[in-house]
This record gives C-alpha cells, structure tokens and sequence, in this order.
C-alpha cells in the first residue's frame, strides 16, 4: 500500500501505519537485534501558544536506592532480618531525547489542526532507532535516530490528534498483555498507558557474565525420597531429604528428640545435616481451591525456602514445589492516583498465598553499577541484588547478580511500596549449590481480599513499633540527606515519609 510503513511494534504485532504516524510509535532493536517499543511518557493536550519542537530533559531529582546494609543470612540462620534487599541506589534509563511539540489554532500561514498537542519522547539506544520497512517494497523508511526528530516527524506529530496516539499506545500495550496469562491492565485516571519500552518475560533473560550454576551441580533428592511418598508426597523424611539439607531446622522436633544436639545446635557452631528440618509450604487442597501456603515460620523468619527440582527422585506433586509452578492468580496492573502504576490481584488471596516472581534481566553487579551511573537521578528503581546469600562460601557482593526489571520483567515490576506493606518476597532455591541465581518470590503477608493494592517494603524491613517508626519518620524529616528523595505517597500509619529510607 503505498504511503504507507509496516511498523513493526514487537514480535506479536504489526502495524499498518501512515508515515505521519512515525512520531508516536517508533520501534528499534536492542544490542541482540531485537525489535522494541519506544518509549512514551506523556501526552499533554492544548498548549496556549505555538510553540517550536524543543528537546527536553525529564529527569527527577535523586531517587536512590539506599544500600540494604543488612546482614547477610547465613543458609541455616535464623536471623528474622531478610536479606533480600534493592540493589544499592536507583534507576537506570537509556538515554533518550524527549521532543515537546506543540501546536495552536494559530495558523502560522498554513493550514494546521487546532489547539492539540503530542508531547511524547524518542528513545535512542547505540544511536539507533529504527522504523521497519514495510513489506511492501515500494515503501522504504529507516530512520536514523541521530538525525531525529525529522521535520517530517513533527510536522506529523503537530498535526496527529492525541487520542489517536494514545489509542495506538494503548492497543499496542493490549496486544503485549495477550500473551500473558491471567494479566489485565485497567486505568480509572487518565488515558494514560505504561511504557511501551517494557516487554513481558516469563523467565530470567540472563545476560553477559552471568548465569545458573552448571547443571550438574543441580543433584536433586534422592533416595528415600521417591514419587508420592506418605503425607508429604515425595519428601517425608525432612533429615535425609538432600533438597531441604540447608533449610530451616524444625527446633521443636529437634528439642524433642535429642536434647544435647539442640543445645549444640543453639550454639550455632555445628552442621545442621541430619537435622529435622522445616518444610517450606502447608499443602493446599487444589480439587477444593486451596492453595498451598508459606509455613508461619518461614513467613515470619524469611529463612531460605528450597524447593525440589526437575532432578529429584520426587515426583511433580510433592509438595516442596510451589514457586517453581508460577503464578496461579489473576493480577490487574492498575493506574494509581499518585503512585503511577499499581497491581492488585482479582481474586481473594490468603495469608501465606504464593503470588508471583520478580523478573528481568540477570546482570552483573558491575554492568548494575554502569546502568545506575548513566541513569543518574532518574525514575524508578528496578533494580533488585540476587544477594542473598552474600557472604557464604567467599560471595562478594561485587560476585552476586543484579535483576533488572525495568524493560523486561513481569507484573510484579509494577507492585508498589508500603511501609505497611501486604506482601512480602522471599527467596526460593532450586539448587542449593547456586547461590547466585534463585527466584525472588511474593507472598501474601496476610489475607488479602481481592482489589485490594499489593504491596511490598522496598527495604524489605520488619514490621517496627509505631513509636520507633515515628521517631524515625522525625529523624528522617530533618536528615537533610533525604532532601532529594522520593516522598512516599503510601498512606500507611506508619509511614517513613521517603522511599527507601
Ligand atoms: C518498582 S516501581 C513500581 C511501579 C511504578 N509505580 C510504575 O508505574 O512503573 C517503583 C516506583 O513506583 C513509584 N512508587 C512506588 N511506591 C511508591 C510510594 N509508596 N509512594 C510514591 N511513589 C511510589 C516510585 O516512582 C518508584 O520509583
């Protein structure tokens, strides 16, 4: 068709799409060749004045994310600090132009559309921004992101009405949400949409430098555990299953049965092989919609849970195995008034209940460092350390991972902080041999009836005394330290008054 560019606006859709149209949805490819979205921040209606294209910058003041500074979990502490904590300050962006553009009744001598602005930005990435040709040969386009924005592009994008761009955005943002199950996006607000720039993954995108220990350090349970074994189905007995050798030791039990060895154990100087220990989950009741739960110990104490895996002499039904089968229910990524984009879960979840995982792309420490440097004070941090098990077996925190779900990464990546948060995350191994790659796990910290916002505590703190809280949130008020942080807007009781502090 001539006039006319194929734009193709990721691996599931394309476009029919006028050249004029270039300026709204653009996409590019990535370092792997890889076609992505641009970005789109924010469309602005009707400006008094015409004004001329100008570039712009849209960056916040200092949102860093503060070091964890916890202590790390030795695998068989009991410690209740979770150590599963943001990556040490904020946000990277990739560097990108924003182009206001605006325009008036005013004719200027040609004939323009009235009183309606497009106020989007252009991302570069490598210098490269490209806008597919179309399939048909007669139509060739390919923009070169140095030279943009073209005076054709905003031309077209002073005549192009918002709301068909922000139909585009939106339509487009459907179509990535079809292949995600169970996910929906609803906005009460604004016709606002989230970032275009973000691409759905269902499992960690591992990138330069990193990845899961060898597979043949992944040894899995072996015998006596076996398939559909007693009540436990698969794992019964928690001493010699070789999956929980690290987890949670059951005290009680142990107490019980050999007074001196509790004693010993107390200490905290000897191993804990042999030991009984904690299994990780209460087993639900799937044919009556119960889902297996986080044991009290484990949500309260946040000790490491370790599910079976795929080498384990147990079969699929054992009851080690919850986080390892994904999510089960239905998440609505939602606009909120004053946080941008929020989750909530469309069903009634019950305290204990697995939620989802935090996903992303699995980078080195310092390629982390390199992306928060060239973010500088800008947006909202994704970052989070695979740092869990620092400290252990020599792991430094330079050695540990980084996920970054800022561009790829799941609905999780929109859940929002409280400082009296409904969820919280977890870390749950499938090889204890790996200690720098495993899942990072929300679970209901308590009921939580369906519409109701998930949280979760960016600090990953404990809950604190309200008068302890409000001193802080006073210290914190007059630290002249937290002069550029991000207010929070939580509305907890016990609010801290910043994000990440
Ligand atoms: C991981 S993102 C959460 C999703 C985010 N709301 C969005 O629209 O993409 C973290 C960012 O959300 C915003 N945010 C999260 N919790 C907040 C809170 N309690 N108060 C204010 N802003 C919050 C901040 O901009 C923060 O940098």
């Amino acid at each position: 068709m001539a006039g006319t560019a194929s734009l193709n606006i990721g691996a599931r859709a394309t476009y029919r799409i006028r050249p004029s149209d270039l300026s709204k949805v653009l996409c590019h490819r990535n370092q792997n060749g890889r076609e992505e979205y641009l970005n789109y921040i924010d469309v602005t209606r009707t400006l008094p004045t015409p004004t001329p294209t100008h570039m712009a910058s849209d960056r916040e003041s200092s949102r860093k994310r503060k070091s964890p500074g916890s202590d790390p979990i030795g695998r068989n502490s009991l410690s209740t600090n979770g150590s599963l904590t943001p990556h040490d300050s904020a946000h990277w962006s990739r560097e990108h132009s924003v182009i206001s553009i605006s325009s008036s009744s005013e004719t200027n001598g040609r004939d323009r559309h009235p009183t309606e602005v497009y106020n989007g930005y252009i991302q570069k990435r490598e210098g490269r921004i490209t806008a597919k040709k179309s399939r048909d040969p007669k139509v060739t386009r390919v923009v070169n992101a140095t030279k943009l924005p073209s005076s054709e592009m905003l031309q077209a994008a002073v005549t192009t009405p918002v709301t068909s761009a922000e139909r585009l955005i939106r339509e487009a943002f459907t179509r990535k949400l079809r292949g995600v199950p169970k996910v929906q996006l609803q906005n009460k607000i604004d016709t606002s949409t989230p970032s275009l720039d973000f691409t759905f993954i269902d499992e960690f995108v591992f990138r330069e430098g990193t990845e899961r220990a060898p597979l043949e350090t992944n040894l899995g349970c072996q015998a006596p555990c076996k398939p559909n074994m007693g009540q436990n189905i698969g794992c019964e007995y928690t001493r010699k299953c070789s999956c929980l050798e690290y987890a949670a030791v059951d005290e009680l039990a142990l107490a019980k049965e050999d007074e001196n060895l509790y004693e010993e154990y107390l200490k905290g100087v000897i191993e804990t092989t042999g030991m009984p220990k904690k299994f990780p989950y209460k087993r639900g009741n799937a044919a009556q919609g119960v889902p297996s739960t986080l044991q009290k110990f484990y949500l309260e104490q946040r000790a490491l849970i370790y599910e079976c895996n795929a080498n384990c002499n147990c079969g699929p039904v054992c009851k080690s195995r919850v986080v390892q089968k994904g999510r089960k229910v239905p998440l609505v990524i939602f606009k909120t008034p004053n946080r941008g984009w929020g989750v909530y879960c469309g069903e009634d979840l019950i305290k204990g209940e697995f939620i989802d995982t935090y996903l992303g792309e699995v980078i080195t420490c310092q390629e982390a460092d390199l992306r928060e440097e060239k973010a500088g004070k800008a947006k909202a941090s994704y970052l989070y350390s695979l740092d869990k098990m620092e400290g252990e077996a020599g792991l430094t925190r330079e050695d540990c991972y980084v996920v970054d779900g800022q561009h790829l990464g799941g609905a999780t990546r929109f859940i929002n902080h409280s400082c009296e948060p409904n969820c919280r995350q977890y870390t749950v191994s499938y090889n204890k041999y790996d200690l720098k790659v495993y899942d990072l796990a929300f679970f209901a910290y308590q009921d939580i009836p369906a519409g109701t916002e998930l949280t979760f505590d960016y600090m990953d703190k404990d809950e604190e005394e309200e008068e302890d809280v409000l001193k802080k949130i006073e210290q914190a008020a007059q630290d002249p330290e937290n002069e550029d942080k991000k207010p929070c807007n939580c509305g907890a009781r016990k609010c801290r008054g910043y994000l990440w502090v």
